[in-house]
């Protein structure tokens, strides 16, 4: 079977750091087309990518042709027209998170994709393709350590860009945790809170966090979530699940301890890109081995509408300060 042609939308961090590695890591797939209005940073994505053609939009990518399947890696405020028009034309896409950023323009891309009887958007939590969370989703499925009783999460990022704003703690960076903990335990999340903790004087002026969020899952468990974007010293996203009779932590380290002169010391991430390196290899390979066959492997929109939901009740929880239920939309028939 020939290359899957793959277009990539936006090529800032993340769509970059994709067309590096569809080239590099990726089998059965190649960049044919990169689409970005700043069209420098489109040629200079394109110089990383042989053979690849260059658009300032996704429209005139299609109507050349340019691709069999599309990554969306656009701030999550341009995603609904792009997906919208993927479904019209037919084309498996993998979404970057978030969907879209609000609950109401996720339930039309929901709705649009049923409509079209085929499930084409699949949403990038790569988090579901980590070993880590992937071992920790087993464990609690197999239930050797007796019941899940509490997630005790941290996501720590170093900093974020100056367009970064106080709702995107909730919905660029606890979208993963909404993602994820409704994965680790088959339950969605039900009612959301979130605390101030003392604010770090190293973060911009207009963000006031870190922030503390608890998440509360249909099946009682509790996640809490320290979102800490300033830490400056390095990226860090762990789980610790509590147990009834044992305790698992994931995500702490990136590999090799030393011990010297008395103290002992390790490496850790600085960047999401190394953190989850092998989780977006993963995610990736999964989705063009699938859109292959004309369709996803991996989150569905459904998903990604349950996340935007959830985190429509999480900027009410941060800017009222009260526990906050969250409303869902009936599952379409399409999404059983
Ligand atoms: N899964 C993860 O861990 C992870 C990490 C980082 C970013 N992301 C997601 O990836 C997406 C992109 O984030 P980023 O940090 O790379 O942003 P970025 O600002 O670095 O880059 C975005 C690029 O999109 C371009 N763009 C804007 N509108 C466009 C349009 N309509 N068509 C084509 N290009 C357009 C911009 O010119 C820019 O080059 C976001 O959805 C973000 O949440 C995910
Ligand atoms: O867009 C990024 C990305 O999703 C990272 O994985 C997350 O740690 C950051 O908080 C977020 O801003």
């Amino acid at each position: 079977m020939s290359d899957l042609r793959i277009a990539v939308v936006g090529t800032g961090l993340m769509g970059a750091d994709h067309v590096l590695r569809i080239r590099d890591r990726i089998a059965g797939a190649v960049v044919s087309a990169v689409i970005d209005p700043d069209t420098s940073r489109a040629e200079a994505a394109a110089a990383d990518a042989p053979g690849a053609r260059c658009f300032s939009s996704l429209a005139d990518a299609i109507a050349a042709d340019a691709m069999d399947a599309v990554l969306i890696a656009t701030p999550g405020t341009f995603h609904q027209p792009d997906l919208l028009a993927v479904i019209e034309a037919g084309l498996p896409t993998l979404c970057e998170k978030p969907l879209t950023p609000d609950a109401a323009s996720a339930l039309e891309v929901v709705q649009v994709e049923a409509a079209g009887g085929r499930k084409l958007i699949q949403v990038g939590f790569m988090r579901r393709y980590d070993a880590g969370y992937m071992e920790l989703r087993k464990m609690i499925a197999d239930g050797g350590m007796g019941d899940l009783l509490a997630l005790r999460c941290a996501h720590r990022n170093p900093d974020v860009p100056d367009s970064y704003t106080q709702q995107m703690l909730i919905n660029d960076s606890v979208v993963h945790e909404f993602d994820i903990v409704r994965y680790l335990t088959h339950s969605p999340v039900t009612s959301v809170e979130v605390k101030h903790l003392k604010r770090n004087p190293n973060n911009a002026a207009h963000l006031d966090e870190p922030i503390l969020v608890l998440l509360e899952t249909a099946s009682g468990v509790v996640a809490d979530v320290e979102m800490n974007v300033s830490v400056r010293f390095g990226y860090q996203v762990k789980t610790e699940a509590v147990f009834a009779d044992g305790i698992a932590e994931i995500g702490r380290t990136s590999g090799t301890t030393v011990w010297r002169d008395g103290r002992f010391s390790g490496a850790e991430h600085t960047t999401f890109k190394t953190r989850f390196a092998p989780a977006f290899e993963h995610e990736i390979q999964s989705w063009v081995n699938a859109a292959k066959t004309g369709t996803i492997d991996g989150p569905t929109a459904w998903d990604g509408y349950l996340v935007a939901a959830a985190c429509a009740a999480g900027v009410r929880a941060l800017e009222a300060g009260e526990r906050v239920e969250v409303d869902y939309a009936d599952r379409p028939a399409f999404y059983a």
